[in-house]
């Protein structure tokens, strides 16, 4: 990692740069200097100086800490715009937002720096060697931020180096716009790596993909505001079952593999959940301070409830099953029909409560929607500052919000672990007294990892003031496994 250091322990965690290992590359004048939506802006290009700090709650005393460069357009850029030839790619899991981002890298390279070269590749990393590639233009993504999906298709797997690269290098793409999760951008970091080993003007850009959170470093990810909106169409759902039968329990299961944003954000938000189960905070089901007895406890005070619990949540009660899908990723036990089963089970036992239970997974009923306003926002400004940035011939670099400004930061930085909800922090203790579940863990039996260190940041997404005020909280961890 390119680290700058500066006066009273500043540290700038830089990206890459087309210079580093192009001898003599060329710039030229940006070409929105004669722009007239942009010419007026007073001082539209971003200082080389500016830079972004991670942790913006300080003390008198507390060093200046990680920055990282600032997003948006330079003064001068790398590449003249007759010669640049674009490719965007979308990998993994379908989140709300793709299609939007793929809109405005297309609008952006072609109404703010005259590219009419871009190309999607079809259907994630092996279509760039086996597929034909997609002409994209203005008019042909125009409308598509209304459509759930991706149009250039997505997979999981696939992924080979060398022979993306070679169809990289074959076709003269010279910016790469690669859009998904922490297992993309792995992926983009390897092809950056091999890029510059064969000292190619090729400039790699990651938009962070994933429906739930699970990135580190940015404030929040695309796709995760429409995610939580949709979600309480499902809790509503089961509210209104739960209340409608006598001792109902309405069970939603909400995506999140190894970490519970989405089900904590759900729940917060609906104030119909009363009980939320998260990867991060293990629960338990028979005896004192177990689920089953605050079931109990819930059913005879309000005479119905509602469970949220997220996909990854509890799998350690689970049977093991040792498969995995074609990235890599473990394959998980769908943890939402086995907690049904277990509840009723428990409950059909005599002497016990009869409980009347429905059970909603409405996993990719929610992945397949458009996003909602503020993500289309969200998805515009992340696709024009991957833009900016490779024109400027940043490289090996994801577009990403952090304390509510657009930055650039190395791919590496995000790939080094997975976000995760903190449960000594505050917001998990507001979803404990909003919901009034038991926590199930004592201090005593967390993890090193659960603790909140104390010069750690808070988790991403807390209260804890973003600094522009633009109604995007939040602040940045590095909590890895
Ligand atoms: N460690 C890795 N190195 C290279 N490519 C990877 C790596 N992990 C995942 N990929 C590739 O990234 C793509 C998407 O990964 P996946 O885990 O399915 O989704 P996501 O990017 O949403 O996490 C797949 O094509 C997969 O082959
Ligand atoms: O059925 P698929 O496509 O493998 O996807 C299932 C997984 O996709 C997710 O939505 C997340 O996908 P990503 O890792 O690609 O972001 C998970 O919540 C879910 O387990
Ligand atoms: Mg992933």
């Amino acid at each position: 990692m390119k680290v700058v250091t500066g006066e009273f322990g500043y540290i700038l965690q830089d990206v890459p740069h087309l210079a580093d290992y192009i001898p003599d590359l060329p710039t030229y004048p940006n070409p929105l200097r004669s722009n007239p939506a942009y010419s007026v802006v007073k001082q539209y290009f971003v200082d080389m100086d500016d830079s972004v700090p991670q942790k913006i709650v300080v003390h008198r005393d507390t060093p200046r800490g990680v920055h990282f460069r600032r997003a948006g357009p330079r003064q001068k850029v790398c590449f003249a715009s007759e010669e640049v030839n674009a490719c965007i790619v979308t990998c993994g899991g379908l989140c709300p937002g793709l299609n939007t981002v793929i809109r405005e890298i297309v609008h952006s390279l072609d109404y703010m720096y005259g590219v009419s070269e871009v190309l999607g590749i079809d259907g994630g990393y092996r279509g760039f060697y086996s597929k034909n590639t997609i002409p994209l233009t203005p008019k042909t993504v125009d409308d598509i931020h209304k459509r759930g999906g991706t149009i250039i298709g997505t997979s999981r797997g696939g992924h080979d180096t060398m022979k993306i690269v070679d169809s990289i290098q074959d076709r003269g793409i010279n910016q790469v716009y690669i859009i998904g999760g922490d297992g993309t951008q792995k992926g983009a970091a390897v092809i950056y790596e091999e890029i510059r080993k064969r000292g190619l003007k090729v400039a790699v850009a990651g938009i962070p993909k994933t429906i739930d959170n699970d990135i580190l470093v940015i404030d929040k990810s695309f796709g995760f505001d429409t995610a939580v909106e949709e979600a309480q169409r499902a809790i509503n759902a089961a509210h209104v079952e739960a209340q409608s039968a006598e001792n109902g329990i309405g069970v939603v299961k909400l995506m999140g593999r190894y970490c519970g944003f989405i089900a904590m954000y759900a729940t917060l938000a609906s104030r119909d959940v009363d009980c939320c189960l998260i990867p991060e905070s293990p629960f338990y089901l028979e005896g004192q301070g177990g689920l089953f007895e605050y079931i109990e406890k819930t059913l005879k005070e309000n005479g119905h409830m509602v469970i949220v619990i997220a996909e990854g949540a509890g799998q350690e009660l689970l049977a093991a099953k040792d498969e995995q899908d074609a990235s890599g990723n473990k394959l998980l036990q769908d943890v939402g029909l086995w907690i049904s089963q277990k509840i009723k089970d428990h409950f059909s036992k005599q002497g016990k409560l009869p409980i009347t239970l429905k059970y909603i997974d409405p996993t990719y009923m929610i992945r397949a929607i458009p996003s909602n306003a503020s993500d289309n926002v969200y998805c515009t400004l992340l696709a024009q500052s991957a833009v900016h940035g490779a024109m400027a011939g940043y490289t090996g670099f994801i577009s990403g919000l952090v304390n509510g400004r657009h930055t650039y930061i190395p791919l590496n930085r995000i790939t080094e672990g997975q976000n995760k909800v903190v449960i000594t922090d505050r917001m998990w203790a507001r979803l404990l007294s909003s919901t009034n579940q038991p926590s199930f863990v004592e201090t005593k039996d967390l993890n090193d990892d659960d603790v909140r260190k104390d010069d750690a940041p808070p988790t991403q997404m807390l209260d804890d003031a973003g600094s522009s005020g633009d109604g995007i909280t939040g602040n940045n961890n590095t909590i890895t496994k």
